[in-house]
């Protein structure tokens, strides 16, 4: 029996002629037919003709079948992970990479976003210095302008040039309130000048906070002010400064974070904290995170924001127990004054910038490309006014630039946050250092700039990327930004549905600070119980995981400056013959976060890992862990993370492109 060709669709073949053990016919099937007859051999050459097309037609069919759903399909990205661990910082890093044009059209507005950060920080300042005063009428008293108007610019100037004339005439009340500080009117006459003067910035804050539709801090919404904030975390420092002292030690059952203390106490705030620790937020934690599957956190009542950088006290006679107490009071204090709060969807980009704007010129006109980018229309929305407005408020931050510097500079400030145990450095969103470079008139945001501004994510922001170049250039992505505090994660859940990677973001670097939603839980703790919580949802079973262990450069300056892990971290003994350096500590919550992957997971899943700062454009991937002290050294090279999320992108659109049957 000569084989045949099988022309038969694959279902309702029966099966296909294959030699079978015993069967003695040639296989496979002579090309020629010597004994074909010119008919059979007519017949036969039309049906091999027939099945050509037939086979042809189906591969056409199925190629454009492919292309459809390549173009159709958009891949999915969710950015999670708790409040401040980099979620935003990441999502830039890929338009970054992915779309770099359209990433340096929006450089314009974040020039706002980042004038906005310093006023904040110089605020701040302003408010500490007037805080360390006794009286309470001075601010007040001094205040030029009314906080919900933007002065002109030859107002101020007339105003700057008027508080010269002034200058060391204008009287404090002579003392601090901190005691052991300089009393005020030992401040010098410069600085005494240059807080006078810088006094309108609040009100420029104000418009920046307006354009970008920002949430307004407290002072300017009903509640306490700023000033008082300030005032009352100096009055905490105080009395949290006063040790505590308990001898009893229970280590918890956590894998993570040594409470600061078992011994409880009968009443006051700290005792509160304490058996928070301890005990019952710990308790309500671990339980959610262990058998809720499908949801995640309960929305908690309180929602602050932003921190600020606060270095722990030398002084050691305070006890961890008052350290905790002291950081949360301040935190509590002070987090709503940094905060910046804004909605993606609002539109805050093009509200931020200046219609033919670049760097304080008007362009003459446009390129095809940035024309591509930012058409036109979304320029005119802004109005006259706004335009003017903003155009003001730069002017008037360029005219204070030199002030503000000298003020940061000056000798009685850095002493005064010093004894104050206040590092701004440490804060997001910190341009101090670059006052000169970043309120010039033709200043044009760096990329580095970007990365560091800081921006609260308020709910779920969906950004669509479109690929500039690549084989998949024109492809679109979707990467959905989450707001991380606690009150905001409930809304999460409803995008776990449909995506094709979960990127978590894991502050390595947060071991020694405090949530602040609630500052009796430490944040690594807080990280550590989101990602088991994340890992262990069914909804997430098939979708590719991606960690980041962030903040790696934050890690090494903390661990520099003398910070010992093992002091939180409970199952770390540096005695033990681990390490306090950052290599061995990456290793270890590497090692740690593996393994409550492997533990949660509902099916065995892979996971991918990277350790990461994404802020100064520094990734390395975790490709063996033994081979983690080469790949540090790598840890220099700037492109690193344009390399990481390279791979990262290959690897979803892989998965993804298999997901959808295209390979
Ligand atoms: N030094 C350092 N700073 C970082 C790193 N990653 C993020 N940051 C900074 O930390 C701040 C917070 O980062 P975001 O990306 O806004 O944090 P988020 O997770 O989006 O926070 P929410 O929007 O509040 O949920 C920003 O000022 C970043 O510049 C890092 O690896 N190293
Ligand atoms: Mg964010």
């Amino acid at each position: 029996m000569s084989p045949t060709v099988d022309l038969q669709p694959t279902a309702s073949r029966t099966m296909p002629n294959l030699r079978s053990r015993h069967d003695q016919s040639l296989w496979p099937p002579a090309l020629d037919h010597p004994d074909e007859s010119v008919e059979e051999k007519a017949r036969r050459a039309a049906l091999d003709h027939e099945a050509r097309l037939t086979s042809e037609r189906i591969d056409k069919d199925l190629s454009l079948e492919q292309s459809k759903i390549k173009k159709n399909s958009t891949v999915k990205i969710l950015l999670l992970g708790q409040s401040e661990s980099g979620k935003s910082t990441t999502l830039r890093n890929f338009q970054l990479s992915l779309a770099p044009r359209a990433f340096q059209a929006d450089a314009e507005s974040w020039r706002t976003v980042i004038h906005l950060n310093l006023l904040i920080s110089v605020n701040y300042l302003l408010d500490i210095l007037k805080s360390s005063l006794r009286s309470d009428s001075v601010p007040e008293l001094l205040m030029p302008y009314p906080t919900n108007s933007t002065p002109s610019k030859q107002l101020i100037e007339r105003e700057k040039a008027q508080l010269r004339c002034l200058d060391g005439t204008l009287g404090y009340p002579s003392s601090s309130a901190l005691g052991s500080g300089r009393s005020s009117s030992s401040y010098s006459t410069e600085l005494r000048r240059l807080m006078l003067s810088l006094m309108p910035l609040k009100s420029i804050e104000t418009t920046l906070r307006q354009r970008l539709g920002a949430e307004q801090p407290p002072q300017h919404k009903s509640g306490p002010s700023s000033t008082s904030l300030a005032r009352e975390a100096i009055t905490n420092r105080t009395r949290a400064l006063t040790p505590i002292s308990f001898s009893a030690y229970k280590p918890p059952t956590e894998p993570f974070v040594r409470p600061a203390s078992a011994q409880s106490h009968s009443s006051g705030s700290s005792g509160s904290i304490r058996s928070r620790v301890l005990g019952l937020r710990r308790h309500s934690i671990s339980s959610s995170a262990t058998s809720t599957t499908s949801s995640i956190y309960t929305p908690a009542p309180v929602d602050f924001s932003n921190a600020y950088g606060i270095c722990e006290p030398s002084s050691s006679a305070m006890t961890r127990e008052g350290r905790l107490a002291r950081r949360s009071s301040k935190l509590h204090s002070l987090v709503d004054s940094f905060a910046v709060k804004v909605r993606g969807s609002t539109g805050w980009k093009r509200r931020a910038r200046i219609p033919d704007y670049d760097g304080n010129r008007a362009l003459p006109g446009r390129s095809a490309d940035s024309e591509h980018i930012s058409p036109r229309s979304s320029f005119d929305e802004m109005s006259e006014q706004d335009k003017r407005e903003l155009l003001a408020a730069r002017q008037i931050i360029q005219v204070f630039g030199e002030d503000i510097d000298r003020l940061w500079r000056h000798d009685d400030v850095q002493s005064l946050l010093k004894r104050l145990d206040i590092r701004l450095e440490g804060q997001s969103g910190f341009f101090l250092n670059d006052i000169m470079r970043v309120t010039a008139h033709d200043y044009v945001p760096t990329t580095a700039d970007i990365l560091r501004a800081r921006l609260s994510t308020t709910g779920v922001e969906e950004h669509k990327l479109v690929l500039e170049s690549g084989p998949e250039a024109g492809k679109e992505w979707t990467i959905y930004d989450v707001g991380g505090f606690r009150s905001q994660r409930a809304a999460w859940a409803p995008f776990f549905d449909s995506m094709n990677a979960i990127i978590f973001l894991a502050p390595i670097s947060s071991f020694d600070e405090w949530l602040l939603e609630d500052p009796s839980v430490n944040r690594l703790e807080d990280t550590f119980h989101l990602w088991r919580t994340i890992c262990a949802n069914r909804l997430l079973s098939s979708v590719e995981f991606i960690l980041f262990l962030n903040k790696y450069d934050v890690l090494r300056a903390k661990l520099k400056n003398g910070a010992r892990f093992s002091d939180y971290v409970v199952n770390y003994n540096d005695d033990g013959g681990k390490l306090n350096d950052a290599d061995s500590i990456s290793k270890y919550m590497l090692a740690t976060f593996n393994a409550a992957h492997k533990q949660m997971s509902p099916k065995p899943r892979k996971l991918r890992a990277y350790l990461t700062s994404v802020i100064v454009s520094l990734a390395i991937a975790f490709a063996e862990e033994k081979k983690l002290k080469d790949l540090l050294l790598c840890l220099q090279d700037s492109r690193a993370t344009s390399k990481v999320v390279h791979h990262i992108s290959e690897q979803v659109l892989i998965g993804h492109l298999s997901g959808v049957s295209v390979l």
